[in-house]
């Protein structure tokens, strides 16, 4: 697929959708990701935060529950937006967990659209730890 025919502008949608059903009542900042998968379904996911503040889930976990849930597969397009006030969403790049979450499950390759252009993962989370480093 070439940069022309990318889906940002679905995963936008799709984010902007997941966002808008977040449920961030202590931190207020709502987050939504979106992906397109190998086979070209399109995922999405929330933050869900919880009283106990470490146990919240960011919208990439929720994201890749989705992505089993619906059969599977590899991101090979992915991008986030975080909203600071209302009706005002930012591409935010993901948190560091988010990122090895992201490299376990990247496509051939994965591009990531963030605020200062588009991206692999190796430029988010340089010399990963991985799949590659267990003899499983
Ligand atoms: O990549 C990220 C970073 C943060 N958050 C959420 C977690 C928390 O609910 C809120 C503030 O950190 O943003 C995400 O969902 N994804």
């Amino acid at each position: 697929m070439t940069a022309n025919t990318a889906p940002w502008s679905q995963l936008e949608a799709a984010a902007a959708a997941a966002l808008s059903q977040a449920y961030a009542p202590y931190s207020k900042f709502r987050v939504g990701s979106a992906a397109q998968t190998s086979d070209g379904r399109m995922i999405s996911g929330c933050n869900v935060e919880n009283a106990a503040y470490g146990v919240t889930l960011c919208a990439e976990c929720s994201m890749i529950g989705q992505l089993f849930a619906t059969g599977g597969g590899t991101l090979e397009y992915f991008l986030c937006f975080g909203q600071l006030a209302e009706g005002e969403l930012e591409l935010i790049t993901p948190c560091g967990r988010c990122r090895q979450i992201l490299f376990e499950h990247r496509g051939a390759n994965l591009l990531i659209k963030t605020a200062r252009g588009i991206v692999g993962i190796e430029d988010l989370l340089p010399d990963a730890f991985g799949p590659q480093n267990l003899n499983a």
